[in-house]
């Protein structure tokens, strides 16, 4: 009886040992964990969320609102019927989104140029717009600078570069329409872009992820600070949304783009249509009651890139079945 068991349990094992062999090489081997299917659970809706007018007698700044993101936020305010200024070095792209934007909602977008590293550009910026509408109730920073790089071929320049824009800039730009501000008895939404990598920092875009982690401290720091002079400071962490500044930068191959859609829980990247109805949402008057809030948007890619047994998933019920008698068959040991 006792040595029918022992045979039992033994081809038992031998079978989960193979078995385990198989399944070990089909995990490190395979390149392809699919997901993709799962996308059509979520599908990206594109109309603006808020009802019309919800930004009436509003304005908004948007820095680098001429291109991909903030171009999305700008259309999306302006439709809800915000005056917006979109503001960046570019005044020739910044015009055209302008008379685009302009003319499909109806309600005036300004094109500003500034250079948000230079922080009398920026005071020029401010003064030019308290000329044409005010000064703001909605600030989105959103201007930014990436590519990526291996960090022992950064130069100096590089990291300033970079640093320059998305950390100083922001401040500069913050600070400058803060004071004035405060000055004035005026409140307003203060609204940072940064990333999901500003929490884990990442490797290849260290000066970006340095910079945005700058960021997050500074629109915290000031969310507990100036709520006394009637200002909210919230953070949107985008996970991928396709723009051609950020996918030429960052996926010049278009490699990077497959395996991420691969590892996103929701099978798809964002749009920037989707970006722009949250942004709408913190910097609304909906959200007054929002402060020192981080919202990570990314379809599930940061807690799908950090869960220690995430890559789990490949394994098939079938395998499961395996794995399920291995452990279970160490009761006792
Ligand atoms: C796939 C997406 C998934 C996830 C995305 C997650 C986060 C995304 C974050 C983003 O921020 S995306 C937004 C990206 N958009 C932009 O970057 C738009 C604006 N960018 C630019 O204008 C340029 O790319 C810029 C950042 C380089 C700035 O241009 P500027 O003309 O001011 O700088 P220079 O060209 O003079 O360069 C300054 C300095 O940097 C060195 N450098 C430039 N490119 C590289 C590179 N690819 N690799 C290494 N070094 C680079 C350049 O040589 C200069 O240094 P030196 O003077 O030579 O020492
Ligand atoms: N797309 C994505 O997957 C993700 C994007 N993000 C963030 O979203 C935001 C928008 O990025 P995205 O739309 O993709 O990329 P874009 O390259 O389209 O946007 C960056 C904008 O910043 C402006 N800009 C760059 N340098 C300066 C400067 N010195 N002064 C003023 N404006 C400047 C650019 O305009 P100009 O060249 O005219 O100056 C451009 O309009 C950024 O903060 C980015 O970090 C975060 C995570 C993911």
């Amino acid at each position: 009886m006792a040595a029918r068991v022992l045979g039992r349990a033994g081809r038992l094992a031998a079978v989960v040992r193979s078995s385990a062999v198989r399944l070990q090489l089909r995990l490190h081997g395979s390149a392809g964990l699919r997901f993709g299917s799962q996308a059509s659970f979520f599908p990206p809706l594109g109309d603006a969320m808020l009802p019309s007018g919800s930004f009436n007698n509003h304005v908004a700044l948007i820095t680098g609102g001429g291109t991909g993101l903030g171009r999305a936020m700008t259309a999306t305010l302006s439709q809800l019927g915000a005056q917006c200024i979109i503001a960046s070095r570019k005044l020739d792209i910044l015009q055209r989104t302008a008379e685009e934007i302009s003319s499909q909602t109806g309600n005036k977008v300004h094109a500003v140029q500034c250079d948000v590293r230079d922080p009398q550009a920026v005071s020029q910026c401010v003064d030019q717009m308290e000329a044409l509408t005010g000064l703001p109730d909605v600030i989105i920073n959103n201007a930014a600078g990436n590519f990526v790089c291996p960090s022992e071929r950064l130069s100096p320049n590089a990291w300033k570069t970079i640093t320059d824009i998305v950390l100083n800039g922001t401040a500069f730009v913050t600070l400058e329409l803060g004071k004035r501000l405060i000055q004035n008895q005026k409140g307003a939404s203060f609204l940072a872009i940064t990333t999901i990598y500003a929490e884990s920092g990442s490797g290849f875009v260290v000066p970006s992820a340095s910079a945005k982690a700058g960021v997050e401290a500074l629109y915290k720091s000031l969310a507990a600070e100036w709520g006394r002079y009637g200002h909210r400071f919230n953070i949107i962490q985008p996970g991928p949304i396709r723009t051609k500044g950020a996918f030429s930068r960052l996926d010049p191959t278009g490699a990077f783009e497959k395996a991420t859609i691969d590892r996103i829980p929701t099978g798809r990247l964002g749009t920037p249509a989707e970006i722009a109805n949250l942004a709408a949402y913190v910097s609304s008057n909906y959200a007054s009651w929002m402060s020192g809030a981080v919202i990570r948007f990314d379809g599930g890619e940061y807690v799908s890139l950090a869960g220690e047994f995430n890559e789990l998933r490949s394994v098939t019920p079938d395998q499961w079945k395996i794995l399920e008698a291995m452990i279970r068959n160490t009761k006792g040991s």
